[in-house]
């Protein structure tokens, strides 16, 4: 081997040994702690970006930490509604959610979505159990009211928020060295029978509270929160909870439930949110195990 080879190689092992002692620190820090991630539907459309997802939710396992996924399906549930010509539109950063799109979104949520992401993960052994807010009592929805878009009263129909959680079953799960991979949905405590149609920040951020989970992670479609989107040159790396309610009646579309899901979060109890970008393979490792983190974080 040539100097310059030897060096080369030595420079590279030197890297890697420094990556994989940066994350000393944070595997002493969250060994047994609750991590509850949110997965987008957005992410889950890319093969590869899902598989990358299930690596890192898998190694969290591993390393001693107990992740809870929490996943969307927005596209997802938007796609079969087109395919069985349902129209749905998004007010406020809400789908608009009639009897008939409720059906097709538990239909979507779990009975494509949730399994799916069960099956990626359980590639790699026998880990992830799919539930739902409906199973085990483990949410308890309540109809949105209406919310108030550029001045007006929207009503969202079957929209639901998490007015309560019993965490003994996603406990029960995490007791028993498994993963729980929940989806949003909710019974409707004033109509027996209803189901609501909860967005999945909202559900992730109500069950990291309830868990008291040390971290919420969110991964979404963009690097983090802008502060004056679509300015790319105002990505906020750090906020504060009181920073970001100042910030919140700005926000447009998506990013409104996912920051009012963050904040309710470090507010409810949780130390830290993070928004990180899903698009990028591995982000969730790189959030938790680095020193510097990913993205945009909310703190208390
Ligand atoms: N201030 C902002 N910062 C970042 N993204 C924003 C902002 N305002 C609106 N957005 C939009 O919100 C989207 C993320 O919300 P959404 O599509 O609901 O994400 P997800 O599917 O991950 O839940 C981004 O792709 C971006 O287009
Ligand atoms: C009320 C509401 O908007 N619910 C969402 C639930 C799924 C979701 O939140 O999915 P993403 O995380 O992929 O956006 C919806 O119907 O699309």
């Amino acid at each position: 081997m040539s100097n310059t080879t030897s060096t080369l190689a030595h420079d590279e092992a030197a890297a890697k040994a420094g990556v994989l002692i940066e994350s000393l620190p944070w595997l002493k820090k969250f060994r047994d702690a609750i991590i509850v991630i949110k997965f987008g539907g957005n992410a889950m459309v890319d093969l590869d970006l899902l598989r990358a997802f299930a690596e890192d939710v898998v190694y969290l396992r591993h390393t001693g930490v107990r992740p809870v996924v929490v996943h969307g399906g927005g596209p997802q549930i938007s796609e079969m509604l087109g395919r069985l010509g349902i129209s749905s539109e998004f007010r406020g950063g809400y789908r608009v959610t009639t009897p008939e799109a409720m059906d097709v979104v538990r239909m979507v949520l779990t009975g494509k979505v949730n399994p799916e992401l069960v099956d990626q993960i359980n590639q790699h052994g026998p880990l992830a159990a799919g539930t739902t807010g409906e199973d085990a009592g483990l949410f308890i929805g309540r109809r949105r009211p209406p919310i108030e878009v550029d001045g007006e009263a929207v009503e969202l129909g079957l929209v639901g928020d998490v007015a309560g959680v019993r965490p003994e079953p996603v406990l029960a799960l995490l007791e028993a060295g498994l993963i729980p991979v929940v989806a949003g949905i909710a019974p409707d405590v004033d109509h027996p029978g209803v189901s609501l149609n909860v967005n999945a920040d909202a559900a992730a951020a109500a069950l990291a509270v309830a868990l008291g989970a040390e971290k919420l992670v969110v991964l979404t479609d963009v690097a983090g929160l802008y502060a004056n989107w679509p300015d790319r040159d105002s990505l906020v790396s750090s906020i504060s909870a009181d920073e970001l309610e100042g910030l919140l009646p700005s926000l447009e579309s998506g990013m409104i439930p996912k920051m009012r899901a963050c904040l309710d979060a470090v507010r409810g109890g949780v130390s830290k949110a993070a928004i990180i970008d899903g698009r990028e393979p591995h982000s969730v490792l790189l959030e938790i195990f680095t020193d510097r983190g990913i993205g945009t974080e909310v703190t208390r």
